[in-house]
């Protein structure tokens, strides 16, 4: 399984997504830089986090013209599995891959510390190796991670189960405590919380590594059964 970590003029965590994958699951994995126009060699692609083109605008609101990102739309639309997390997040939403929106934290401040999330829906590519409703120890970093969207997303959201995972203690004011959704076909992914920090005991926790394994895991199945056909 290949993946490819995006890297945008400001991105700051595509070391950390590179080293989990690296240290993880020992998959081959490329740093893709914003200007690329082919992903055809990838079967995921990671959105990392950092401070795209500065977060001039809005966060992600310039990354989402990034000539890349009609490839991962491809990619997307192909059913190959996309994770963004945090600013890679906010770069999909931004992009029209994910609904609804961040904004800026209730606190109007950068919250940097652990959380703890409930897995809310474990029946997904990127969480099958959790519990559902377990708890898991991952750390945030962001000034805008406030997730909205209207009543009417949020139904949609609930009644196909693309809510992927909720605070338990709610750090920046998001809507219904949520920090993670999926897209309706659910392999798109995006999330505040960073799971590329957590994936070793010597940076505070492990409890990220599991999202890495379900992706693998998800698509041996996939292969697999694609062969044995
Ligand atoms: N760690 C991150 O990706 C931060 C995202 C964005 N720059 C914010 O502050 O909200």
């Amino acid at each position: 399984m290949k993946f490819a970590v995006l890297v945008f003029p400001g991105s700051n965590c595509d070391i950390d997504c590179y080293k989990a994958v690296e240290d993880t699951l020992n998959e081959p994995v490329d740093y893709v830089w914003h200007t690329a126009t082919d992903l055809s060699a990838y079967d995921c692609i990671l959105v990392p986090g950092g401070f795209s083109y500065g977060d001039y605008l809005r966060c992600g609101a310039i990354s989402r013209f990034a000539p890349v990102m009609a490839e991962v739309a491809k990619a997307a639309e192909q059913g190959k599995y996309v994770l963004g997390i945090c600013n890679g997040f906010q770069i999909l939403t931004e992009a029209g891959l994910l609904p609804g929106t961040l904004r800026r934290n209730m606190s109007l401040k950068f919250r940097c510390h652990d959380t703890v999330l409930r897995v809310e829906n474990n029946e997904n590519p990127f969480t099958s190796q959790y519990e559902k409703g377990q708890e898991i120890k991952i750390p945030i970093a962001h000034g805008e991670g406030n997730y909205y969207c209207d009543e009417a997303t949020l139904a949609k959201l609930e009644e196909n189960k693309q809510i992927i995972f909720r605070y338990v203690g709610n750090p920046n004011g998001s809507l219904d405590d949520i920090a993670g959704i999926s897209n309706e076909r659910g392999n798109v992914v995006g999330m505040m919380p960073h799971p590329e920090r957590a994936v070793d005991s010597l940076l505070g926790s492990e409890d990220g590594k599991g999202m890495f394994i379900s992706i693998l895991k998800a698509w041996r199945d996939q292969h697999e059964s694609a062969s044995i056909r």
